[in-house]
């Protein structure tokens, strides 16, 4: 039996002493930090400060080179692949900027698809309160190509959600959106937050978009050079300014 530290059930998500290096490059430097449940936390650095190799290392997607990743408490690095892969499916969701729908299933099919592969069946209930949320219930019929990029968005966070996963990564999930679509997509992860306290990682360019966290992670060259907590749209682009 594992016995877990308070610290390590009330995190999310904990990375300790992470490293990913390719080759001579150090994606990721010697990262520790705690995701608390429930959190939004924004993460942003310049083109190659490493936010897709930490999303990709804090959500299991990758293996680090060194150091430990909790997700729930449960150490990752030593689960076997088809219990990473599982626990992937079960507690965390994931968005991304190409919206990564199926295009020959309709929205619902996309929807309900984690849960399928997962072999279980969807609660009606949830599932219409998801489908409200995002305000697709009157496209479950429709197949990705006839939504807009927005409407395609939102049914890609309606699909991060079904399983009511403990976590969300979202890797630019606005980044072709249009400015009020992006805050459509924005809203309905702070939803996720505040109604259902799921805890949400969103690594962005944009300080508008970060200004929806509750706290800001600013990456370069591989570690995090600093927290801005309470973000505005004003303060975070003036942060950015300083790195
Ligand atoms: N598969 C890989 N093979 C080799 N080097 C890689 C690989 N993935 C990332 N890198 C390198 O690791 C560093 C961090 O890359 P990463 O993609 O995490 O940065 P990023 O902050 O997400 O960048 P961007 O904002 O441009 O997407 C970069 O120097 C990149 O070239």
């Amino acid at each position: 039996m594992t016995t877990m530290t308070a610290e390590a059930t009330a995190q999310a998500v904990g990375l300790e002493s992470v490293t990913k290096t390719y080759g001579a490059v150090r994606a990721l430097d010697g990262i520790t930090w705690s995701f608390p449940r429930g959190g939004f936390t924004a993460v942003m650095g310049p083109s190659g400060s490493g936010k897709s190799t930490f999303l990709h290392c804090a959500s299991g997607l990758d293996r680090p080179t060194a150091g430990t990743v909790r997700i729930g408490g449960t150490d990752i690095g030593r689960l076997g692949e088809a219990r990473r892969t599982r626990l992937r499916r079960e507690r965390i969701g994931f968005v991304f900027q190409a919206f990564n729908l199926i295009p020959s299933m309709d929205v619902e099919q996309n929807i309900t698809l984690p849960l399928r592969l997962g072999g279980i069946e969807a609660d009606p209930a949830w599932l219409r309160e998801i489908v409200a949320r995002v305000g697709l219930a009157d496209r479950l019929r429709h197949r990705p190509s006839e939504l807009s990029g927005g409407q395609q968005q939102r049914a890609a966070v309606a699909r991060a959600l079904v399983t009511r996963p403990d976590v969300v990564f979202a890797d630019e999930p606005t980044g072709a959106l249009d400015p009020r679509t992006a805050r459509d997509v924005l809203r309905l992860l702070r939803e996720a937050a505040d109604l259902t306290g799921q805890t949400i990682v969103l690594v962005t360019h944009d300080p508008a978009a970060a200004a929806w966290a509750d706290s800001v992670l600013f990456l370069r060259a591989g570690r995090i050079v600093d927290e801005l907590a309470a973000p505005s749209a004003a303060a975070v682009a003036a942060r950015w300014d300083s790195l």
